[in-house]
């Protein structure tokens, strides 16, 4: 089969500063200022064309940081990512700019992707239709509402076509029947075969949906596979760590990087 995403060893590394005044000397001195943070270590996988993948792991596993370097809105530090096609990522707080209106974010993003005049004309009225932001598309997005900025950006991605779609807790977000309008959405992109990327809390909505699991701990690959397999897994480990005492957590976490856990 065709491979659509291909990750290898990818990291991130974040440096912390505890003085805004460390980040200025650390640019300046040869001497190194600040402490490393891994938001992603090695992390490899592929999905081939047509799957959908779930990303799952508890806050701050690194979840939206892959997406974001999978979308290629934020650099991977090593490592590499092959993509097969074009991505599109809807997260909540995905490349709107504040300052423009509705349509004026529509024209940008169509214009990043190369569309011509004509084209975008014709993509426009679907992406404002699907929106429901007829009377607004003309205002500034920042004074939008969370929800709205949401179906905007919801819209924009859909509406593009894309061959790899990454959607980031974006249903999140807005009401009941614009979340069925967006999954009935997604439905339909999963029955062209397109290859999709799914990060969500919601163990329901992932096992409607998903057909494999990437399963992230402290910015690592935890499992890969099935979602018969990972699910329950998860599930499990879930109920265990939340029992766990804060300093459990803790000497859990140290053990899961060292890679003792398991
Ligand atoms: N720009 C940044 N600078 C420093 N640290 C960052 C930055 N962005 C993310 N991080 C850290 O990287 C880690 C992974 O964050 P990420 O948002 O990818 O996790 P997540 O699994 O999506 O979490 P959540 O489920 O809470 O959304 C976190 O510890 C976060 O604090």
């Amino acid at each position: 089969m065709d491979k659509s995403i291909i990750v290898e060893n990818v990291s991130k590394k974040y440096k912390l500063y505890s003085k805004s005044s460390d980040r200025i000397k650390d640019i300046i001195f040869p001497k190194e200022y600040g402490e490393d943070f891994y938001a992603l270590r090695n992390v490899s996988f592929a999905a081939e064309k047509g799957d959908v993948v779930g990303f799952i792991g508890i806050n701050g596993s690194g979840k939206s940081t892959l997406s974001n370097i999978i979308a290629g809105i934020v650099p991977e530090t090593t490592g590499s990512v092959t993509l097969n096609g074009e991505a599109a990522l809807i997260a909540v707080s995905a490349g709107l700019k504040g300052d423009l209106t509705g349509r004026q974010n529509i024209e940008l993003k169509c214009l990043m992707l190369g569309l011509n005049k004509k084209e975008i004309a014709e993509l426009e009225p679907k992406i404002i239709e699907f929106a429901e932001l007829e009377k607004f598309i003309d205002q500034p997005v920042k004074n939008y509402s969370s929800g709205m900025k949401s179906r905007l950006g919801f819209s924009i991605s859909v509406n593009i076509d894309p061959d790899i779609l990454i959607i980031d807790e974006a249903l999140s977000v807005g009401d009941k029947a614009f979340a069925e309008k967006s999954l009935a959405k997604m439905h339909e992109f999963k029955d062209r075969g397109k290859t999709m990327i799914f990060v969500s809390h919601s163990l329901g909505q992932m096992k409607q949906f998903c057909d494999k699991i990437l399963w992230l701990e402290f910015g690592q690959v935890r499992e890969y596979g099935s979602i018969d397999e990972v699910i329950p897994r998860y599930d499990q480990f879930l109920n265990e760590y939340k029992k766990m005492s804060k300093e459990e957590k803790e000497a859990y976490r140290e053990r899961a990087i060292a890679g003792t856990s398991n």
